[in-house]
């Protein structure tokens, strides 16, 4: 094979898979030599080789032999160019308030992060199409080495793994370069450190404390929206360790670009790197992911039975989240243990009889304006009028942050169904509950019932 057949199998590529792929992941190869039946190419990050052999290995294979060189084997090294190997600090610095110290994840206390979770490794991720692009970028990022994505940004609906990913990029970093600071903290958390290195008048310490991790993950950032401080705080701390080439991991329940009163030159710090979504799980993933939970289980209850049709029965009727899906799941093994035989699909139905009504419920945003009106003894035909006055436009609004919360509409859409109104009018009034519902008892103590009326 030469330099020109592989320039007429990269054209042909470039029609078979389209011209995002080709642009995102064929174009950037380059093509480096042809042995005995192996292809070798350079790329600029492993990650970018690991993915395009995963994904498009055997088309690339086919379109070189339709241009009459055989490949058996692709091997994909990195390119001389590719980027640096992030930095290992070296021994930290010393810092008044002791927390600085080697991190190992069992002694976590040691650097201000949350406890990681023991079974929330890569062993024990079930991967499948909606999460495989998540999963391989953590795994890249775990890896170590060369990462051309900074940072890396989780997105997705609830326990649809976020938390499991980051755990899992912690402990297997831990494990492969015991001398990396990793630190993972909820955004919460970073925010009453915050707040408590200002009371205690500690921001040095605070500030050098952060600046000294190898790796930094935060997760659900969305929590620091529409607090000003925090996030300048972050924003300097996020520049800070980017300057520095360490890796920075963050998740969110939504795309940067999605998270209202997050400032503008955060959402584009964020969109700096690599963005993926963790899409909501399908049949086989749900199927995957409950016979590995048995597996673990049996680990303790050798004897435990449970049907491949009961697993069926779950994975077709519990599409919500994965924790619901374990959830139901642990329920069945302690009934299993319990009473010593296997678990029928009957008593399935009479043991998660909560579970399986909470999962048919899907509230639409019909449903949502119907409660709402109800609720605030407003029409429907007022929700949907250009009428402004507070007692209409407070009932509006909380239809409309309902609607984003509890179904999977998008800005658009809820705009649409609220009389035509436009995406930043919703986007405007989720922010408008929120915030009202942070100052206002009255108005939190609304959301919350009108969400239980709803999914009752
Ligand atoms: N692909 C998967 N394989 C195995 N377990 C999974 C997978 N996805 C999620 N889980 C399990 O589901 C539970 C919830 O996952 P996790 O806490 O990571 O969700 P999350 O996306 O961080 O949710 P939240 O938005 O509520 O923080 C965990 O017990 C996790 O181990």
């Amino acid at each position: 094979m030469t330099e020109e057949t592989w320039g007429r199998a990269r054209a042909a590529l470039r029609s078979s898979i389209g011209k995002n792929n080709f642009t995102t992941w064929i174009e950037p190869l380059e093509f480096v030599s042809y042995d005995d039946g192996v292809a070798e190419f350079h790329v600029k990050t492993l990650f970018q080789g690991d993915w395009v052999k995963r994904n498009f290995g055997d088309q690339i294979k086919q379109e070189i032999c339709n241009q009459g060189a055989e490949v058996t084997r692709l091997n994909f090294s990195l390119a001389k160019d590719a980027m640096p190997r992030p930095q290992v600090s070296k021994p930290a610095k010393k810092v008044e308030t002791a927390e600085i110290k080697r991190f190992s994840p069992d002694t976590k206390d040691e650097l201000p992060g949350a406890p990681l979770d023991r079974r929330f490794t890569f062993d024990r991720f079930v991967v499948g199409k909606p999460n495989e692009l998540a999963h391989a970028a953590a795994r890249r990022v775990a890896e170590g080495g060369p990462v051309s994505f900074n940072p890396l940004f989780l997105y997705g609906g609830v326990g649809l793994g976020k938390t499991h990913l980051m755990h899992a990029i912690a402990w297997e970093l831990s494990e492969r370069s015991p001398e990396l600071r990793v630190l993972y903290l909820s955004a919460e958390q970073f925010m009453y450190r915050f707040i408590q290195a200002l009371r205690d008048r500690q921001m040095i310490d605070f500030k050098q404390l952060f600046r000294s991790v190898d790796v930094l993950m935060v997760d659900d950032v969305q929590f620091i929206s529409g607090k000003d401080s925090t996030q300048d705080e972050f924003f300097h701390t996020f520049n800070a360790l980017v300057d520095q080439g360490k890796q920075i991991i963050i998740s969110a329940d939504r795309a940067p670009g999605e998270i209202d009163g997050l400032e503008e030159r955060i959402k584009s710090r964020l969109q700096w790197g690599l963005v993926v979504d963790l899409h909501p799980t399908d049949y086989e993933l749900r199927l995957g992911i409950l016979h590995q939970k048995v597996e673990q289980y049996r680990e303790h209850y050798p004897n435990l039975e449970i049907s491949n049709q009961v697993l069926e029965f779950l994975a077709h009727r519990i599409s919500s989240n994965v924790r619901v899906l374990e959830g139901a799941l642990n329920r069945l093994a302690a009934l299993a243990a319990l009473i010593g035989r296997e678990i029928t699909l009957e008593m399935v139905h009479d043991s998660l009889a909560d579970i399986l009504r909470a999962s048919d419920k899907k509230v639409t945003v019909d449903e949502i304006m119907r409660k709402t009106c109800d609720y605030y003894n407003v029409r429907m035909s007022d929700l949907i009028s250009p009428k402004r006055s507070r007692n209409i436009a407070r009932p509006r609004q909380m239809a409309m942050y309902l609607a984003k919360h509890l179904t999977q509409r998008s800005y658009p859409e809820i705009g649409k169904r609220f009389g035509n109104r436009d995406h930043t009018t919703v986007i405007h009034a989720v922010r408008k509950i929120e915030e009202l519902k942070a100052q206002d008892s009255q108005v939190a103590e609304d959301a919350e019932l009108l969400r239980r009326m709803l999914e009752a």
